[in-house]
C-alpha cells in the first residue's frame, strides 16, 4: 500500500520558543515550507505556564518593595499590600488568556502551517499526528520541551499538588503553603506567593542551601531575602509522605481541595496547598524516538550542529529544554537559530562554515537571571565549576556599593563576583545579586563571550552614576589583590 504523505520541507514538532525559531530561521528567505506541530498553544510552556506569567507576578511585589524603601515615595503609598485581582489580571493579560490567536498568525506571516494535535515519529524523515502522515524533505526538529516532575513520595500524586503551571496561573491564593524544592521554581515561587501576600510560605529543601549550582553567596543572600518577606526555610527536609483527605480536581490554578498534611519524619506540617517544584522531565515519551533507533522518555542528545547523536543521519534535529543542554528559553531560541540555519545551509548544500553554524554559548556561557528579591544575574562558570572544568582561575569578589546602587534606593544590598582565566586573563564568569541586576548581564556576558582581556575592560568605563560603576571597584579590588 502507498502511504498519503503531507509533504514539507521542515516538520518542527513542539510550538514553543525553541521550536517556532527553528522553523522560522530553518525556511527564512527562502520557498521552502515548514509545518509547526502543537498538541497544546503554540507559545509553549513559556508563553503561558513558565516565564512570562511568572515573571508577571513577581514585577508587581519588587516594585511595590522599591516604592517601599524610597523616602519621598513611600509616604505617597495609599497601601502597603498588592491588589491580588489587580496583579492577576496583568498575568491574565501577558498570557494572552490562553489563546494563542497571534501566535499562529505570527506564524503564518511567517510562513510556516500550524498543525494541531501530539507529533510522534514513524520512522526515518516522518511524522504522526492523529491519522496524518508528514513527510519532511530535509529535516525534522524536535523542540517538545520538559514538563514538571512529582516525586515519588507516598500520597504525593494523590493530593493533586499545585505544579508551576498551577502556580504561575494561580486564581486564588492559598494562605498557606509548602513548597517541595530549594532550586529556580521554588524561590520565584516562595518569592510571589509571600509577595502577594501567603500568611504562611514553607519551604522544603533536600540540600542545603538554595540555589546550589550557583556561587554559595547567591544561596544565602536569596535566603536572607526570603526570609525577610516571612518565608521560613527547612533544609535537609524531604516531604515523606503526604495525605489530604479530600481531593478536588477544581482546574489550573485552584486549591486542589482541603488541607494536606505532609509527614517530614521528625514533625508534620499541615497546609493549604502543596507546590512541588523538583525539576523537570523531557516531553519524549510518546515521540516515536524507538522508530529511529533512540531511547523512548530521556533527553535527546545532540552535537553542537543541534544534530541528534547516534541518528546515524543529517536530517533529526533537536533544540530548547527537549535536549537537555541548557534549560533556559534564551538558549533554546539560540539553539533554534543556529539550527534553523544549519537545515537551511545543509538544504541549499552549503557548506557549515562560520560559528553562526555551532552553538558554542549553551555550555560554559549562559547567561542567567533568577527574579527573586534581591534578584540574582549570572553568566559562564562559576569558581567551582571552573576547577571541575580544570581552568586554573582567580577570583574577585565585593559588595555592591556606588553611587549608582545607593541612588536606585536606600541601603541597597548587593554582591558581585568575577572568575577570571589565568591563562588568557579573560572572564570565564560573573556573578551579582542585589536590586535589578537583572540588566548588569548582558555587559559581562559580552565580556565573557567576546574574551575581553581584563587590560582592555579598564577601558570600558562605566557611566555615573549607574551600579554598573561596580565593574570599575572590582577591576581596582583584582588590581590591589
Ligand atoms: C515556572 C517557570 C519559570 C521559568 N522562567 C524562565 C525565565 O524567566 N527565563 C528563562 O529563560 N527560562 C525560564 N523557564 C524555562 C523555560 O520555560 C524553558 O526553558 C522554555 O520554555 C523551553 O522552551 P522549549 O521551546 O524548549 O519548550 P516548551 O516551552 O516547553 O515548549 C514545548 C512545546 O512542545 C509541545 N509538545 C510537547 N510534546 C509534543 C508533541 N508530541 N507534539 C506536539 N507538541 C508537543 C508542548 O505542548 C509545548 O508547547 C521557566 C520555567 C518554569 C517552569
Ligand atoms: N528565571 C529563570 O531563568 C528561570 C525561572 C524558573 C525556571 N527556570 C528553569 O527551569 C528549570 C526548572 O527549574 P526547577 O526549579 O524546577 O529545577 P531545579 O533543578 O533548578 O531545582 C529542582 C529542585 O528540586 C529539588 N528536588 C528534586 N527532586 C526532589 C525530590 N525527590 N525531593 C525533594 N526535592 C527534590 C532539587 O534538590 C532542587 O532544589 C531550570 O533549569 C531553571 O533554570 C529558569
Amino acid at each position: 500500500m502507498v502511504m498519503a504523505y503531507d509533504m514539507y520541507d521542515v516538520i518542527v514538532i513542539g510550538g514553543g520558543p525553541a521550536g517556532e525559531n527553528a522553523a522560522a530561521y530553518a525556511i527564512a528567505g527562502s520557498d521552502r515550507t515548514a509545518a509547526l506541530v502543537e498538541r497544546n498553544l503554540v507559545g509553549g510552556e513559556c508563553s503561558y505556564w513558565a516565564c512570562i506569567p511568572s515573571k508577571a507576578l513577581l514585577r508587581p511585589g519588587h516594585v511595590l518593595d522599591s516604592a517601599r524603601s524610597m523616602p519621598g515615595v513611600r509616604e505617597q503609598l495609599s497601601s502597603q499590600t498588592l491588589d491580588f485581582e489587580a496583579v492577576l489580571s496583568r498575568r491574565d493579560a501577558f498570557v494572552s488568556h490562553h489563546n494563542d490567536s497571534s501566535q499562529i498568525k505570527w506564524a503564518n506571516n511567517n510562513g510556516i502551517d500550524i498543525i494541531r494535535g501530539a507529533g510522534r515519529l514513524a520512522g526515518e524523515r516522518l511524522v504522526e499526528v492523529g491519522d496524518q502522515v508528514l513527510r519532511a524533505r530535509h529535516a525534522v526538529v524536535l523542540a517538545t520541551g520538559t514538563t514538571a516532575s512529582v516525586p515519588d513520595v507516598p500520597g504525593l500524586r494523590a493530593a493533586l499538588p499545585w505544579t508551576s503551571r498551577d502556580a504561575t496561573n494561580m486564581h486564588e491564593l492559598p494562605k498557606r503553603v509548602v513548597i517541595v524544592g530549594g532550586g529556580v521554581v521554588a524561590c520565584e515561587c516562595a518569592t510571589w506567593l509571600a509577595a502577594l501576600g501567603a500568611e504562611e510560605v514553607i519551604m522544603l529543601v533536600r540540600g542545603k542551601s538554595l540555589l546550589p549550582k550557583a556561587e554559595a553567596f547567591v544561596g544565602e543572600m536569596v535566603a536572607a531575602g526570603l526570609r525577610s518577606n516571612g518565608v521560613e526555610i527547612l533544609f535537609s527536609t524531604s516531604p515523606k509522605g503526604v495525605v489530604r483527605p479530600e481531593v478536588r480536581d477544581t482546574g489550573e490554578g485552584w486549591i486542589h481541595g482541603g488541607p494536606v498534611t505532609v509527614d517530614l519524619g521528625h514533625e508534620t506540617l499541615t497546609t493549604d496547598e502543596i507546590v512541588v517544584a523538583a525539576g523537570r522531565a523531557p516531553s519524549t515519551h510518546e515521540l516515536g524516538l524507538a522508530t529511529v533507533g533512540l531511547t523512548d522518555g530521556g533527553y535527546v542528545g545532540v552535537d553542537d550542529h543541534m544534530t541528534v547523536l547516534r541518528s546515524g543521519n543529517d536530517w533529526l534535529y533537536a533544540v530548547g529544554d527537549v535536549n537537555g543542554r541548557s534549560p533556559l528559553t534564551h538558549m533554546g531560541k539560540y539553539q533554534a537559530r543556529v539550527c534553523g540555519d544549519v537545515i537551511a545551509a545543509r538544504s541549499e548544500k552549503r557548506a557549515l562554515e562560520g560559528s553562526r553554524y555551532c552553538a558554542t554559548a549553551d555550555l560554559q556561557q549562559v547567561p542567567q537571571v533568577i527574579f527573586t528579591a534581591p534578584e540574582v544575574a549570572s553568566v559562564g562558570l562559576t569558581e567551582s565549576a571552573a576547577a571541575s572544568d580544570g581552568f586554573d582561575v582567580t577570583t574577585v569578589e565585593l559588595d555592591i556599593a556606588v553611587a549608582g546602587s545607593s541612588l536606585l534606593r536606600n541601603k541597597y544590598k548587593g554582591h558581585a563576583k568575577l572568575v577570571i582565566n589565568n591563562h588568557t586573563q579573560c572572564l570565564l564568569g560573573a556573578t551579582f545579586v542585589g536590586p535589578e541586576v537583572g540588566e548588569l548581564i548582558h555587559a559581562a556576558t559580552i565580556a565573557v563571550v567576546g574574551e575581553v582581556p581584563l587590560d582592555k575592560l579598564w577601558h570600558a568605563v562605566p557611566a555615573f552614576p549607574t551600579v554598573s560603576e561596580v565593574w570599575l571597584r572590582l577591576l581596582e579590588a583584582l588590581r590591589d589583590q
